[in-house]
């Protein structure tokens, strides 16, 4: 049967892990690094650290030992936060398979190198593109884990490699579609997490749906200028990993990217926030990585700029809201 280690066992490890257990088709595996949260999987078909309360599918296992959970393994999905990915990886390499298929379910832009994940996850291990794929759409990982119906792409280069991973995770509430456009589906999942920090900033200065809707629209747009600028094909950005995770994930309060940036928006400082803040908000960073390649690739992106500026310069989210609205008037485009 075909093996899937799941290497991370936080909010989205465990979910995915349990989805593609749900669905069937292949034995799955976690690792993860505290023996009490791979003992309750073991043991009791629980995460209590993260979905307490919760029943996992008890076909699926778990264990603190990398190598074990790697061995044999026909797909190595990579669940850990963006900037650690690195780390990880270096740690794992010499126990991957020399045919396994890598999967990132991460969401974010290296800091200093700007790379996507899926570039570090090369790079790292020296497997090819067309045994990289990601997994990307609006895929908030309580709402799997409560087996509530989503959907998502499957994205890899080599389209054969999507359609062997679409097999291991189509079930009665998932349902994956392939695209061969890695960029454009890791670039919409990078931003999208910039726009819903600035979303939830709005939401947190008592703003209500105009707000969002337009910040989610021209989020869009500037997602559209840069991903295009590298690559990208523009359709993929109006798909379930650009237009879906937005909405998503801008809407919700479970988003942990939203909730950053409600706090800030309702006033907390950016050190209260970020103390009361224990998993991975992948925006806060990546924005940075973000608007170096806007700046790179000479695209504007106003929202991004704003995130940065609250998030890393001090700027109060009163004082970037006034720039936000005293920006030139101009004709509205959708991309370019
Ligand atoms: N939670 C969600 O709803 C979704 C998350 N994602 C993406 O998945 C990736 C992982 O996110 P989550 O599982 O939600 O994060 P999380 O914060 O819930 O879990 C991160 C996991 O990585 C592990 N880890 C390994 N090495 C680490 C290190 N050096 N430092 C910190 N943690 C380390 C942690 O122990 C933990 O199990 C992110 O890129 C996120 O954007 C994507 C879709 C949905
Ligand atoms: O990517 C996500 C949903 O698709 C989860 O968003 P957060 O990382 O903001 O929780």
């Amino acid at each position: 049967m075909t093996k899937v280690a799941v290497m991370g066992s936080g909010s989205w490890g465990t979910a995915f892990a349990n989805m593609v257990a749900d669905a069937g088709a292949a034995e799955v595996v976690v690792h993860g690094r505290r023996s009490e949260v791979v003992d309750a999987i073991n043991q009791r078909h629980e995460n209590p650290a993260y979905f307490p309360g919760m029943a996992l599918n008890p076909a699926l296992t778990a264990t603190a030992d990398a190598a074990k959970a790697l061995h044999e393994a026909d797909f190595v999905v990579l669940a850990v936060p963006s900037q650690t990915l690195r780390g990880n990886l270096s740690a794992w390499r010499e126990h991957i398979g020399g045919q396994a298929v890598l999967v990132s379910l991460m969401k974010g832009i290296e800091l200093g190198t700007c790379r996507r994940m899926s570039e570090v996850a090369t790079e790292v291990s020296g497997v090819p593109e067309d045994r990289v794929a990601v997994v990307s759409g609006p895929n908030l990982a309580r709402e799997i884990a409560e087996r509530q119906p989503a959907t998502a792409v499957m994205a890899c280069r080599h389209e054969p490699t999507a359609v062997r991973l679409q097999h291991i995770c189509k079930s009665a509430y998932f349902r994956p579609y392939t695209v061969t456009d890695v960029v454009g589906v890791e670039l919409g999942g990078a931003v999208k997490n910039v726009i819903a920090l600035a979303v939830g900033v709005a939401v947190g200065m008592g703003f209500g749906d105009n707000a969002k809707a337009s910040l989610i629209t021209r989020g869009l747009a500037e997602t559209v200028r840069l991903a295009v600028s590298l690559g990208a094909g523009e359709h993929t950005l109006a798909g379930l990993a650009g237009l879906g995770d937005l909405v998503a994930t801008c809407g919700s309060p479970l988003s942990r990217n939203r909730t950053f940036g409600e706090k800030l928006g309702s006033g907390m400082t950016l050190e209260e926030v970020v103390a009361a803040t224990s998993q991975t908000a992948e925006g806060v960073k990546s924005s940075e990585s973000v608007l170096e390649l806007a700046r790179r690739t000479g695209v504007e992106m106003p929202i991004t700029e704003a995130v940065v500026a609250m998030m890393h310069h001090d700027l109060s989210p009163a004082e970037a809201l006034a720039a936000f609205m005293s920006r030139t008037a101009k004709p509205e485009r959708y991309g370019f």
